[in-house]
């Protein structure tokens, strides 16, 4: 695992955003994974901005999502289809064909993960992962349990992630309770992946992740086992880890 130590959230954001546009232009056609929340929406704004100065171009690329809430339909404001659309995927010059998220629609959570793991089997596995990571240590939605997930599957969320993502919703009961998710096999699959984190909330989290035991009690503790992860944090989130 290699940390890249970053002055604040907008330092951060630039930096994962020239991670991802080396990605995209050494490899036009790239599978790109991609997060939602609000960690990355400084990525996104700053590629966007490289894009619209034809600094980096997108026509190639496919993206698979992480995750979606069940029982959202696409164009729910509140759906990671709205969310991507709105905050990435609307700005860039992506064939919006080429993006894939969850079928959060679709009420048969066997099928609508089976069909997910399929595409994304058949789209070869992201060359690049991009990773916001939980309060709890959670990645997409894969939250802390017995056992390290396999592919997709649905989820009950905790209520900490209730909680953390009830300030995007008007009331806390509106979040729904239940979301579709990569699993943690199918994330480590990736063949590159780049965790972004900034802000002391997450500071526990991100050291947990980079040097406590591996444990599916923290589901970023496994990304220490992979072979090419790195972590682009702000002084905050790593507050909590050795400097060097
Ligand atoms: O970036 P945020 O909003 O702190 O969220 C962190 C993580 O939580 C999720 O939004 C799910 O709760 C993930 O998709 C994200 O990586």
């Amino acid at each position: 695992m290699r940390i890249i130590r970053t002055i604040d959230y907008r330092d951060m954001s630039r930096k994962a955003a020239n991670i991802i546009s080396a990605q995209v232009i050494l490899k036009p056609d790239s599978v790109l994974g991609l997060a939602t929340g609000t960690t990355p929406l400084g990525t996104y704004g700053q590629l966007a901005a490289w894009c619209a100065k034809g600094d980096c171009d997108f026509s190639k690329v496919h993206t698979y999502n992480l995750d979606e809430y069940r029982g959202l339909t696409h164009e729910d404001p509140q759906s990671y289809h709205y969310f991507m659309r709105k905050n990435f995927f609307d700005k860039i010059n992506i064939d919006i064909a080429n993006t894939h998220v969850p079928d959060g629609s679709n009420p048969n959570a066997d099928e609508a993960c089976a069909e997910y793991d399929r595409m994304v089997e058949e789209a070869g596995y992201p060359d690049l992962q991009l990773l916001g990571i939980g309060r709890n240590g959670h990645i997409g939605f894969n939250e802390p349990d017995d056992v390290f997930s396999k592919g997709t599957h649905c989820v009950t969320l905790t209520p900490s992630t209730i909680e953390a993502n009830s300030r995007l919703f008007e009331r806390e009961e509106d979040v729904p309770r239940q979301a579709y998710t990569m699993g943690v096999q199918t994330i480590m699959r990736a063949r590159s992946i780049l965790v972004i984190a900034n802000g002391e909330a997450k500071a526990q989290a991100v050291y947990d992740m980079c040097f406590g035991p591996v444990t599916p009690k923290v589901p970023a503790s496994i990304l220490q086992l992979h072979t090419n992860c790195v972590v682009v944090a702000d002084e905050e989130a790593l507050s909590l880890c050795p400097r060097d």
